[in-house]
């Protein structure tokens, strides 16, 4: 298995199901998980678990990295307060294609009280297929990273 094919999964007590969906889903695509919890659905908070999920990508540990809360927003908050993380909430797969192909995002997130599971799906598949562009998106990502954190 190669690094690439490395992807960190996280959420709050809110996306305990769909995580696991989602978790199954790309799973039988090829890509090793590391699921990092929480496994119970017991109250928890989001800036813990969108931290550490990108604490692994930034890291180098894994390539990619899905996160998930109610609404995908406040663990999307969290794990772009991570230096190196692009992290973007999306509830389409058009916008989760892009923010890989013009943005470089390098995690998702999704909100678990927005999309049910099968828009989620559909949503995991566009990220992961898509590639960066490049190009005039490489220059506005570097004018993202170069404005430091
Ligand atoms: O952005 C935050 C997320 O949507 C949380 O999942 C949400 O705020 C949790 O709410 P509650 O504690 O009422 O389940």
């Amino acid at each position: 298995m190669t690094a690439s094919k490395r992807i960190v999964l996280s959420s709050d007590h809110a996306a305990i199901e769909l995580r696991q969906a989602v978790a199954d889903h790309i799973a039988a695509q090829g890509w090793e998980i590391v699921d990092i919890g929480p496994k119970t659905p017991e109250s928890t908070h989001y800036p813990i678990h969108g931290k550490a999920a990108a604490q692994a990508v930034a890291s180098g540990d894994c390539h990619l990295g899905i996160v998930l809360c109610g609404t995908g927003q406040g663990i999307m908050m969290a794990a772009n307060k991570v230096p190196g993380i692009r992290c973007g909430v999306c509830s389409d797969a058009f916008s989760a294609r892009m923010i890989r192909a013009h943005n470089n995002a390098n995690m998702l997130s999704i909100g678990a009280r927005v999309v049910g599971e099968g828009q989620a799906l559909d949503i995991v598949d566009a990220f992961l297929e898509a590639e960066f562009e490049g190009g005039r998106h490489a220059t506005r990502v570097d004018m993202i990273e170069a404005q430091g954190d």
